[in-house]
Protein backbone atom coordinates (compact mmCIF):
# COMPACT_ATOMS: atom_id res chain seq x y z
CA UNK A 1 0.00 0.00 0.00
CA UNK A 2 1.51 3.31 -1.09
CA UNK A 3 0.51 6.35 0.98
CA UNK A 4 -0.05 9.39 -1.23
CA UNK A 5 -0.51 13.07 -0.42
CA UNK A 6 -1.73 15.68 -2.90
CA UNK A 7 -1.02 19.38 -3.27
CA UNK A 8 -3.94 20.81 -5.25
CA UNK A 9 -6.47 18.04 -4.59
CA UNK A 10 -9.44 20.17 -5.73
CA UNK A 11 -7.95 20.84 -9.20
CA UNK A 12 -8.10 18.98 -12.49
CA UNK A 13 -5.07 16.73 -11.89
CA UNK A 14 -5.86 16.46 -8.17
CA UNK A 15 -9.43 15.25 -8.81
CA UNK A 16 -8.27 12.69 -11.34
CA UNK A 17 -5.63 11.49 -8.88
CA UNK A 18 -8.37 10.95 -6.31
CA UNK A 19 -10.23 8.81 -8.87
CA UNK A 20 -7.07 6.75 -9.39
CA UNK A 21 -6.77 6.24 -5.61
CA UNK A 22 -10.48 5.29 -5.35
CA UNK A 23 -10.14 2.82 -8.21
CA UNK A 24 -7.17 1.08 -6.56
CA UNK A 25 -7.96 0.84 -2.83
CA UNK A 26 -5.63 -2.14 -2.41
CA UNK A 27 -2.65 -0.22 -3.87
CA UNK A 28 -3.02 3.43 -2.80
CA UNK A 29 -4.33 5.38 0.18
CA UNK A 30 -4.70 9.12 0.70
CA UNK A 31 -2.80 10.79 3.53
CA UNK A 32 -2.88 14.61 3.41
CA UNK A 33 -4.16 17.16 0.93
CA UNK A 34 -4.06 20.84 0.15
CA UNK A 35 -6.75 22.89 -1.57
CA UNK A 36 -7.08 26.51 -2.55
CA UNK A 37 -10.42 28.26 -2.29
CA UNK A 38 -12.86 25.63 -3.58
CA UNK A 39 -14.21 24.68 -0.16
CA UNK A 40 -17.34 22.97 -1.52
CA UNK A 41 -15.23 20.49 -3.48
CA UNK A 42 -12.82 20.15 -0.58
CA UNK A 43 -15.65 19.14 1.74
CA UNK A 44 -16.73 16.42 -0.72
CA UNK A 45 -13.15 15.09 -0.66
CA UNK A 46 -13.00 15.27 3.15
CA UNK A 47 -16.24 13.32 3.47
CA UNK A 48 -15.18 10.64 1.01
CA UNK A 49 -11.50 10.18 1.88
CA UNK A 50 -11.15 11.46 5.47
CA UNK A 51 -7.55 12.71 5.05
CA UNK A 52 -5.55 13.16 8.26
CA UNK A 53 -4.28 16.65 7.40
CA UNK A 54 -5.85 19.34 5.20
CA UNK A 55 -4.34 22.66 4.18
CA UNK A 56 -6.25 25.61 2.72
CA UNK A 57 -5.21 29.08 1.55
CA UNK A 58 -7.41 31.17 3.84
CA UNK A 59 -7.17 31.07 7.61
CA UNK A 60 -10.90 31.84 7.92
CA UNK A 61 -11.65 28.72 5.88
CA UNK A 62 -9.33 26.74 8.15
CA UNK A 63 -11.17 27.89 11.27
CA UNK A 64 -14.60 27.14 9.88
CA UNK A 65 -13.53 23.66 8.66
CA UNK A 66 -11.82 22.87 11.98
CA UNK A 67 -15.08 23.59 13.80
CA UNK A 68 -16.92 21.08 11.57
CA UNK A 69 -14.48 18.14 11.34
CA UNK A 70 -13.02 17.36 14.75
CA UNK A 71 -10.81 14.37 13.73
CA UNK A 72 -8.89 16.22 11.01
CA UNK A 73 -5.96 18.60 11.42
CA UNK A 74 -6.44 21.80 9.41
CA UNK A 75 -3.68 24.26 8.52
CA UNK A 76 -3.47 27.25 6.21
CA UNK A 77 -1.10 29.26 4.01
CA UNK A 78 2.51 28.37 3.26
CA UNK A 79 2.93 26.50 6.56
CA UNK A 80 0.01 24.30 5.58
CA UNK A 81 1.53 23.44 2.19
CA UNK A 82 4.89 22.66 3.82
CA UNK A 83 3.24 20.42 6.42
CA UNK A 84 1.44 18.41 3.74
CA UNK A 85 4.77 18.10 1.92
CA UNK A 86 6.52 16.85 5.07
CA UNK A 87 3.85 14.40 6.26
CA UNK A 88 4.34 10.64 6.62
CA UNK A 89 3.26 9.67 3.08
CA UNK A 90 5.49 7.81 0.60
CA UNK A 91 4.81 10.07 -2.38
CA UNK A 92 3.66 13.64 -2.93
CA UNK A 93 1.66 14.52 -6.05
CA UNK A 94 2.37 18.17 -6.90
CA UNK A 95 -0.88 19.12 -8.63
CA UNK A 96 -0.90 22.70 -7.40
CA UNK A 97 -0.79 25.45 -10.03
CA UNK A 98 2.25 27.70 -10.44
CA UNK A 99 5.66 28.28 -8.88
CA UNK A 100 4.06 28.33 -5.42
CA UNK A 101 4.71 24.57 -5.68
CA UNK A 102 8.49 25.03 -5.55
CA UNK A 103 9.09 25.32 -1.80
CA UNK A 104 6.71 22.49 -0.80
CA UNK A 105 8.30 20.25 -3.45
CA UNK A 106 11.75 20.93 -1.97
CA UNK A 107 10.36 20.31 1.53
CA UNK A 108 8.99 16.93 0.43
CA UNK A 109 12.36 16.02 -1.13
CA UNK A 110 14.14 17.02 2.11
CA UNK A 111 11.78 14.74 4.02
CA UNK A 112 12.83 11.89 1.72
CA UNK A 113 9.63 11.24 -0.19
CA UNK A 114 9.22 10.57 -3.89
CA UNK A 115 7.53 13.18 -6.05
CA UNK A 116 4.87 12.59 -8.70
CA UNK A 117 5.45 15.84 -10.54
CA UNK A 118 2.57 17.53 -12.37
CA UNK A 119 3.57 21.07 -11.34
CA UNK A 120 5.93 21.86 -14.23
CA UNK A 121 6.45 25.48 -13.07
CA UNK A 122 8.62 24.14 -10.21
CA UNK A 123 11.19 22.66 -12.60
CA UNK A 124 11.03 25.68 -14.89
CA UNK A 125 11.82 28.04 -12.01
CA UNK A 126 14.43 25.93 -10.23
CA UNK A 127 15.08 22.70 -12.11
CA UNK A 128 18.77 22.50 -11.30
CA UNK A 129 18.25 22.95 -7.54
CA UNK A 130 15.32 20.52 -7.39
CA UNK A 131 17.04 17.75 -9.38
CA UNK A 132 20.27 18.14 -7.40
CA UNK A 133 18.47 17.90 -4.05
CA UNK A 134 16.48 14.88 -5.27
CA UNK A 135 19.70 13.15 -6.31
CA UNK A 136 21.39 13.93 -2.98
CA UNK A 137 18.39 12.63 -1.03
CA UNK A 138 17.93 9.58 -3.31
CA UNK A 139 14.29 10.36 -4.08
CA UNK A 140 12.59 9.83 -7.44
CA UNK A 141 10.92 12.59 -9.41
CA UNK A 142 8.37 10.74 -11.55
CA UNK A 143 6.71 12.80 -14.29
CA UNK A 144 2.93 13.17 -14.46
CA UNK A 145 2.79 15.64 -17.36
CA UNK A 146 1.56 13.47 -20.24
CA UNK A 147 4.50 14.22 -22.56
CA UNK A 148 7.11 13.56 -19.91
CA UNK A 149 5.34 10.43 -18.73
CA UNK A 150 5.54 9.29 -22.37
CA UNK A 151 9.27 10.08 -22.61
CA UNK A 152 9.85 8.41 -19.23
CA UNK A 153 8.09 5.27 -20.51
CA UNK A 154 10.01 5.33 -23.82
CA UNK A 155 13.29 5.52 -21.87
CA UNK A 156 12.55 2.58 -19.58
CA UNK A 157 15.44 0.13 -19.89
CA UNK A 158 17.32 2.43 -22.30
CA UNK A 159 20.66 4.19 -21.78
CA UNK A 160 20.38 7.99 -21.59
CA UNK A 161 23.68 8.13 -23.50
CA UNK A 162 21.89 6.47 -26.46
CA UNK A 163 19.09 9.05 -26.51
CA UNK A 164 19.52 11.31 -29.52
CA UNK A 165 16.41 13.48 -29.25
CA UNK A 166 13.25 13.99 -27.27
CA UNK A 167 10.26 14.87 -29.45
CA UNK A 168 7.48 16.57 -27.47
CA UNK A 169 4.12 16.54 -29.22
CA UNK A 170 1.89 19.64 -29.08
CA UNK A 171 -1.82 19.70 -29.87
CA UNK A 172 -1.51 23.37 -30.89
CA UNK A 173 -4.17 24.42 -28.38
CA UNK A 174 -7.41 26.32 -28.92
CA UNK A 175 -6.06 28.62 -31.67
CA UNK A 176 -3.91 26.23 -33.65
CA UNK A 177 -5.80 26.95 -36.89
CA UNK A 178 -5.70 30.76 -36.52
CA UNK A 179 -3.04 33.08 -37.94
CA UNK A 180 -1.30 35.62 -35.67
CA UNK A 181 -3.54 38.35 -37.12
CA UNK A 182 -6.69 36.38 -36.26
CA UNK A 183 -5.61 36.15 -32.60
CA UNK A 184 -6.46 39.84 -32.11
CA UNK A 185 -10.19 39.13 -31.70
CA UNK A 186 -10.21 35.93 -29.62
CA UNK A 187 -12.11 35.77 -26.31
CA UNK A 188 -11.40 34.10 -22.98
CA UNK A 189 -14.17 31.59 -23.61
CA UNK A 190 -12.59 30.60 -26.95
CA UNK A 191 -9.15 30.31 -25.33
CA UNK A 192 -10.49 28.00 -22.61
CA UNK A 193 -11.91 25.58 -25.20
CA UNK A 194 -9.02 23.12 -25.60
CA UNK A 195 -9.54 20.71 -28.52
CA UNK A 196 -8.38 17.53 -26.75
CA UNK A 197 -7.83 17.88 -23.02
CA UNK A 198 -9.99 19.00 -20.11
CA UNK A 199 -7.61 20.85 -17.78
CA UNK A 200 -7.35 23.75 -15.33
CA UNK A 201 -7.74 27.29 -16.66
CA UNK A 202 -4.10 28.40 -16.46
CA UNK A 203 -2.63 25.43 -18.34
CA UNK A 204 -5.39 25.67 -20.95
CA UNK A 205 -4.34 29.25 -21.69
CA UNK A 206 -0.67 28.17 -21.70
CA UNK A 207 -1.58 25.56 -24.28
CA UNK A 208 -3.30 28.20 -26.46
CA UNK A 209 -0.24 30.51 -26.33
CA UNK A 210 2.14 27.51 -26.76
CA UNK A 211 3.86 28.54 -23.52
CA UNK A 212 2.78 25.13 -22.18
CA UNK A 213 5.14 23.48 -24.67
CA UNK A 214 7.84 25.99 -23.75
CA UNK A 215 7.49 25.11 -20.07
CA UNK A 216 7.58 21.44 -21.07
CA UNK A 217 10.82 21.87 -23.02
CA UNK A 218 12.47 23.24 -19.87
CA UNK A 219 10.82 20.53 -17.74
CA UNK A 220 12.25 17.88 -20.10
CA UNK A 221 15.74 19.35 -19.84
CA UNK A 222 15.80 18.77 -16.09
CA UNK A 223 13.87 15.50 -15.91
CA UNK A 224 15.95 13.74 -18.56
CA UNK A 225 19.26 15.58 -18.22
CA UNK A 226 18.97 16.60 -21.88
CA UNK A 227 20.81 19.31 -23.73
CA UNK A 228 18.56 22.06 -25.12
CA UNK A 229 19.45 20.97 -28.68
CA UNK A 230 18.19 17.46 -27.91
CA UNK A 231 14.65 18.68 -27.18
CA UNK A 232 12.38 19.25 -30.16
CA UNK A 233 8.65 19.82 -30.53
CA UNK A 234 6.18 18.82 -33.22
CA UNK A 235 2.55 19.67 -33.87
CA UNK A 236 0.30 16.64 -33.50
CA UNK A 237 -3.34 17.65 -33.45
CA UNK A 238 -4.77 14.35 -32.21
CA UNK A 239 -2.87 14.17 -28.86
CA UNK A 240 -2.69 10.42 -29.40
CA UNK A 241 1.10 10.10 -29.46
CA UNK A 242 1.95 11.68 -26.13
CA UNK A 243 5.63 12.11 -27.05
CA UNK A 244 8.59 10.26 -28.56
CA UNK A 245 12.29 9.54 -28.12
CA UNK A 246 14.71 9.12 -31.01
CA UNK A 247 17.78 6.99 -30.31
CA UNK A 248 21.29 7.01 -31.80
CA UNK A 249 20.32 4.31 -34.33
CA UNK A 250 17.38 6.50 -35.49
CA UNK A 251 14.78 4.22 -33.93
CA UNK A 252 11.90 6.28 -32.59
CA UNK A 253 9.90 5.04 -29.61
CA UNK A 254 6.46 6.58 -29.10
CA UNK A 255 3.93 6.22 -26.30
CA UNK A 256 0.29 6.40 -27.36
CA UNK A 257 -3.00 6.28 -25.53
CA UNK A 258 -6.31 7.97 -24.85
CA UNK A 259 -6.03 11.65 -23.89
CA UNK A 260 -6.70 10.85 -20.25
CA UNK A 261 -4.42 12.15 -17.50
CA UNK A 262 -5.40 9.26 -15.23
CA UNK A 263 -3.06 7.00 -17.22
CA UNK A 264 -0.03 9.18 -16.48
CA UNK A 265 -1.10 9.81 -12.87
CA UNK A 266 -1.63 6.11 -12.17
CA UNK A 267 1.68 5.18 -13.78
CA UNK A 268 3.51 7.74 -11.63
CA UNK A 269 1.90 6.17 -8.55
CA UNK A 270 2.44 2.53 -9.55
CA UNK A 271 5.84 2.83 -11.27
CA UNK A 272 7.76 0.57 -11.87
CA UNK A 273 4.63 -1.61 -12.05
CA UNK A 274 1.58 -1.07 -14.23
CA UNK A 275 -2.00 -1.49 -13.03
CA UNK A 276 -5.10 -2.10 -15.17
CA UNK A 277 -7.16 0.88 -16.39
CA UNK A 278 -10.57 1.22 -18.04
CA UNK A 279 -9.73 3.72 -20.82
CA UNK A 280 -8.50 1.65 -23.81
CA UNK A 281 -7.79 3.44 -27.07
CA UNK A 282 -9.96 2.22 -29.96
CA UNK A 283 -7.40 1.66 -32.72
CA UNK A 284 -10.19 0.89 -35.23
CA UNK A 285 -11.39 4.48 -34.87
CA UNK A 286 -7.88 5.92 -35.24
CA UNK A 287 -8.00 6.94 -38.90
CA UNK A 288 -4.82 9.01 -39.01
CA UNK A 289 -1.96 10.53 -37.05
CA UNK A 290 -0.82 13.98 -38.25
CA UNK A 291 2.57 15.53 -37.60
CA UNK A 292 3.59 19.02 -38.69
CA UNK A 293 6.79 21.00 -38.04
CA UNK A 294 6.52 23.62 -35.30
CA UNK A 295 6.48 27.23 -36.50
CA UNK A 296 8.40 29.34 -33.95
CA UNK A 297 7.36 32.58 -35.67
CA UNK A 298 3.70 31.72 -35.22
CA UNK A 299 4.19 30.41 -31.69
CA UNK A 300 6.61 32.98 -30.29
CA UNK A 301 6.16 31.91 -26.68
CA UNK A 302 7.87 28.61 -27.48
CA UNK A 303 10.81 30.56 -28.94
CA UNK A 304 10.96 32.62 -25.72
CA UNK A 305 11.19 29.42 -23.69
CA UNK A 306 14.07 28.11 -25.81
CA UNK A 307 15.76 31.52 -25.41
CA UNK A 308 15.24 31.44 -21.63
CA UNK A 309 16.67 27.93 -21.40
CA UNK A 310 19.73 28.90 -23.46
CA UNK A 311 20.26 32.04 -21.33
CA UNK A 312 19.84 30.03 -18.13
CA UNK A 313 20.34 31.41 -14.63
CA UNK A 314 17.25 33.26 -13.40
CA UNK A 315 15.77 33.76 -16.88
CA UNK A 316 13.49 30.67 -16.96
CA UNK A 317 12.11 31.61 -13.51
CA UNK A 318 11.47 35.16 -14.72
CA UNK A 319 9.79 33.94 -17.91
CA UNK A 320 7.57 31.67 -15.84
CA UNK A 321 6.69 34.41 -13.34
CA UNK A 322 5.89 36.88 -16.12
CA UNK A 323 3.69 34.26 -17.77
CA UNK A 324 1.83 33.47 -14.52
CA UNK A 325 1.27 37.20 -14.04
CA UNK A 326 0.03 37.76 -17.60
CA UNK A 327 -2.22 34.69 -17.71
CA UNK A 328 -3.86 35.73 -14.41
CA UNK A 329 -4.51 39.18 -15.90
CA UNK A 330 -6.02 37.62 -19.03
CA UNK A 331 -8.21 35.28 -16.94
CA UNK A 332 -9.41 38.32 -14.97
CA UNK A 333 -10.32 40.12 -18.21
CA UNK A 334 -7.72 42.85 -17.70
CA UNK A 335 -5.60 42.21 -20.80
CA UNK A 336 -6.18 40.63 -24.22
CA UNK A 337 -4.90 37.25 -25.38
CA UNK A 338 -2.14 38.80 -27.50
CA UNK A 339 -1.06 40.96 -24.55
CA UNK A 340 0.08 37.80 -22.70
CA UNK A 341 2.94 37.40 -25.16
CA UNK A 342 3.81 41.10 -25.00
CA UNK A 343 3.99 41.10 -21.19
CA UNK A 344 6.28 38.05 -21.17
CA UNK A 345 8.53 39.54 -23.83
CA UNK A 346 8.78 42.92 -22.04
CA UNK A 347 9.55 41.36 -18.69
CA UNK A 348 12.19 39.04 -20.12
CA UNK A 349 13.80 42.02 -21.90
CA UNK A 350 13.75 43.94 -18.62
CA UNK A 351 15.63 41.22 -16.74
CA UNK A 352 19.38 41.05 -16.29
CA UNK A 353 19.83 37.33 -15.52
CA UNK A 354 21.77 36.12 -12.50
CA UNK A 355 23.98 33.07 -13.11
CA UNK A 356 23.81 30.01 -10.83
CA UNK A 357 21.09 31.48 -8.61
CA UNK A 358 20.37 30.05 -5.17
CA UNK A 359 16.82 29.40 -4.03
CA UNK A 360 16.43 32.79 -2.34
CA UNK A 361 17.44 34.60 -5.54
CA UNK A 362 14.98 32.58 -7.60
CA UNK A 363 12.17 33.26 -5.11
CA UNK A 364 13.04 36.98 -5.12
CA UNK A 365 12.75 37.27 -8.91
CA UNK A 366 9.70 35.03 -8.97
CA UNK A 367 7.91 37.47 -6.63
CA UNK A 368 9.21 40.54 -8.49
CA UNK A 369 8.16 39.45 -11.98
CA UNK A 370 4.74 38.27 -10.76
CA UNK A 371 4.03 41.70 -9.32
CA UNK A 372 2.74 44.86 -11.02
CA UNK A 373 6.37 46.15 -10.87
CA UNK A 374 5.46 49.69 -11.76
N1 LIG B 1 -4.72 19.59 -15.91
C1 LIG B 1 -3.91 18.81 -16.58
O1 LIG B 1 -4.36 17.94 -17.32
C2 LIG B 1 -2.42 18.96 -16.45
C3 LIG B 1 -1.86 19.81 -15.53
N2 LIG B 1 -0.50 19.89 -15.39
C4 LIG B 1 0.07 20.78 -14.39
O2 LIG B 1 -0.45 20.42 -13.12
C5 LIG B 1 -0.63 21.58 -12.31
C6 LIG B 1 -2.09 21.67 -11.90
O3 LIG B 1 -2.86 21.87 -13.05
P1 LIG B 1 -4.45 21.76 -13.02
O4 LIG B 1 -4.86 20.58 -12.21
O5 LIG B 1 -4.89 21.84 -14.42
O6 LIG B 1 -4.83 23.11 -12.27
P2 LIG B 1 -6.19 23.52 -11.56
O7 LIG B 1 -6.29 24.99 -11.68
O8 LIG B 1 -7.31 22.69 -12.04
O9 LIG B 1 -5.93 23.14 -10.03
C7 LIG B 1 -4.97 23.81 -9.29
C8 LIG B 1 -5.00 23.36 -7.84
O10 LIG B 1 -4.12 24.18 -7.09
C9 LIG B 1 -4.87 24.90 -6.09
N3 LIG B 1 -4.29 26.23 -6.01
C10 LIG B 1 -4.26 27.18 -6.96
N4 LIG B 1 -3.63 28.27 -6.52
C11 LIG B 1 -3.25 28.02 -5.25
C12 LIG B 1 -2.59 28.75 -4.25
N5 LIG B 1 -2.14 30.00 -4.47
N6 LIG B 1 -2.37 28.18 -3.04
C13 LIG B 1 -2.79 26.93 -2.79
N7 LIG B 1 -3.43 26.17 -3.71
C14 LIG B 1 -3.67 26.72 -4.91
C15 LIG B 1 -6.30 24.90 -6.57
O11 LIG B 1 -7.19 25.08 -5.47
P3 LIG B 1 -8.73 25.56 -5.62
O12 LIG B 1 -9.23 25.06 -6.91
O13 LIG B 1 -9.37 24.89 -4.42
O14 LIG B 1 -8.73 27.04 -5.49
C16 LIG B 1 -6.38 23.51 -7.18
O15 LIG B 1 -6.50 22.54 -6.17
C17 LIG B 1 -0.12 22.76 -13.16
O16 LIG B 1 1.20 23.00 -12.85
C18 LIG B 1 -0.27 22.24 -14.57
O17 LIG B 1 0.63 22.87 -15.46
C19 LIG B 1 0.34 19.12 -16.14
C20 LIG B 1 -0.17 18.29 -17.09
C21 LIG B 1 -1.58 18.14 -17.33
C1 LIG C 1 -2.32 16.77 -20.61
C2 LIG C 1 -1.06 17.50 -20.68
O1 LIG C 1 -0.01 16.96 -20.40
C3 LIG C 1 -1.07 18.91 -21.12
O2 LIG C 1 0.14 19.54 -20.83
C4 LIG C 1 -1.33 18.83 -22.58
O3 LIG C 1 -0.18 18.34 -23.15
C5 LIG C 1 -1.68 20.13 -23.18
O4 LIG C 1 -1.63 19.98 -24.53
P1 LIG C 1 -0.85 20.92 -25.54
O5 LIG C 1 0.01 21.86 -24.78
O6 LIG C 1 -0.10 19.99 -26.40
O7 LIG C 1 -1.98 21.61 -26.21
MN1 LIG D 1 1.65 18.25 -20.99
Amino acid sequence: MKKISILGATGSVGSQALEVISNNPESFSLCSISAGRNIEKLEEIITTFKPALVSVVDDDDRKSLASKYADIEFLSGKEGLLSVARDESDMLLTAIMGSIGLEPTLAAIESGKDIALANKETLVAAGEIVMERAKEKGVSIVPVDSEHSAVFQCLRGEKLSEMKRIILTASGGSFRDLSREELADVTLEMALDHPNWSMGRKITIDSATMMNKGLEVIEAKWLFDADVDQISTILHRESTVHSMVEFTDNSIMAQMGTADMKTAIQFAFSHPDRLPMNNPMDLDKLSQLNFKPMDLERFKMLQYAYDALRTGGTMPAVMNAANEYAVAKFLDGEISFTDIEKVVELRMDDHNPVKNPDLETILYYDRLYKSDMR
